[in-house]
């Protein structure tokens, strides 16, 4: 290899770097202006963080994965926002959870995570203003509702203002470098049921399985005691500075967990949007169809549907629909007038930017 040639490209990259480096200042500097403009008004904006992302997606001109590149841009806007007013977002601690990963998938490295005790508390402490945005768990393709979190939103006065869809890989995770000795194995409940097939073929029936409160929960017990070991992802295992003994040991390759993301916020359209409702019938026959019937009639769209047990004991069941497009749609509209005739009970919990990366 030329050294001269190698110099070359070196200093075409450090022009570049300072191209670069005036570019994001100068973005910036409008950012700066941007939330001057605003006041002391809401900084955050999910549908224009949404249309930035979707943008440099569709013109990415490659080398760089239009993935990578959304990402680089996640954490610009993340520091401009940052220069605006910097946010705090609640999330089901400790550190080192998945619900922590997915923050920062959202919000970037610039938000703070103030890491709570359960799921109640991180909406409680965003509902009383002691943070911005809470991020909670909601499905898991494999283990299905998250339903704390569920019950938690037919009374909340938050609203739902974006998503987040993280791939989980658990690991298998010791003090020790080796499967020796091992008495019992912590972790989450789901996250024990995502790897019930490795743990059934890896682990003899004398090793206890032990269901804890989070994963980086399960990662730090095992870190305190080398007859353990756990079940996490990547950011406890480096938090807790534990070995991974197998990568990615989640029995369905696509496991993803999607997350919400609320607060006293109501995006604006983004062109790509979801709306969220909860709506509950009488139980007689035929409830269910009373229900799904205005959407279909309305050309309204399902991506999901999701029936709970009613918490108040006022009705039966209450069900989560999620419907494609905007609030002020004139289908999605028309469709809710419909409903509201037939339901005992319907609240709109937000409409929001699909997950753009
Ligand atoms: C700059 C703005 O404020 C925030 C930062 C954004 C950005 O850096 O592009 C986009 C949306 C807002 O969350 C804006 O509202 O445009």
């Amino acid at each position: 290899m030329s050294d001269h040639l190698l110099k070359q490209h070196r200093d075409a990259i450090d022009a570049i770097d300072q191209q670069i480096l005036a570019l994001i200042n100068q973005r910036a500097q409008h950012a700066r202006t941007i939330g001057e403009i605003k006041g002391s008004g809401v900084v955050y904006r999910p549908e224009r963080e949404a249309q930035v992302l979707t943008r440099i997606k569709e013109t990415n001109p490659g080398p760089l994965s239009g993935e990578t590149c959304a990402r680089l841009f996640r954490e610009i806007m993340s520091a401009c926002l940052a220069l605006e007013r910097p946010l705090t977002i609640a999330f089901l601690g400790p550190e080192g959870t998945f619900t922590q990963a997915a923050a920062i998938k959202h919000f970037g490295h610039a938000a703070s995570t103030l890491a709570c005790a359960s799921i109640d508390e991180a909406f409680r402490v965003v509902e009383a203003r002691g943070a911005d945005y809470v991020v909670a768990p909601v499905e898991n393709s494999t283990e299905g509702a998250v339903g704390r979190t569920l019950d938690l939103m037919v009374t909340t006065p938050l609203q739902i203002c974006g998503e987040v869809v993280l791939r989980i890989h658990h690991h298998f995770l010791r003090q020790t470098p080796d499967m020796l000795g091992i008495k019992r194995v912590y972790s989450h409940a789901q996250s024990l049921a995502q790897c019930h097939e490795w743990l059934n073929k890896h682990l003899g029936d004398e090793v206890e399985r032990i269901s804890v409160a989070s994963n980086a929960e399960g990662a730090r017990l095992a870190s305190l005691d080398p007859s353990s070991a756990a079940i996490a992802g990547d950011s406890a295992a480096e938090k807790f500075s534990l070995n991974k003994l197998a990568v990615n040991i989640e029995d369905e390759p696509n496991n993803t967990t999607r997350f919400l993301v609320l607060g006293y916020q109501q995006a604006a359209r983004s062109g790509k949007d979801k709306t969220s409702l909860v709506i509950s019938a009488p139980n007689r026959p035929g409830a269910l169809h009373t229900l799904v019937e205005p959407l279909a009639r309305n050309g309204v769209s399902m991506s999901k549907f999701e029936s709970r047990p009613s918490r108040t004991g006022l009705w039966e069941y209450v069900f989560f629909a999620d419907v494609d497009g905007f609030i002020d749609d004139v289908p999605l509209q028309a469709a809710l007038k419909d409903l509201q005739d037939v339901a005992a009970f319907v609240k709109v919990l937000g409409s929001y930017p699909q997950a753009v990366i």
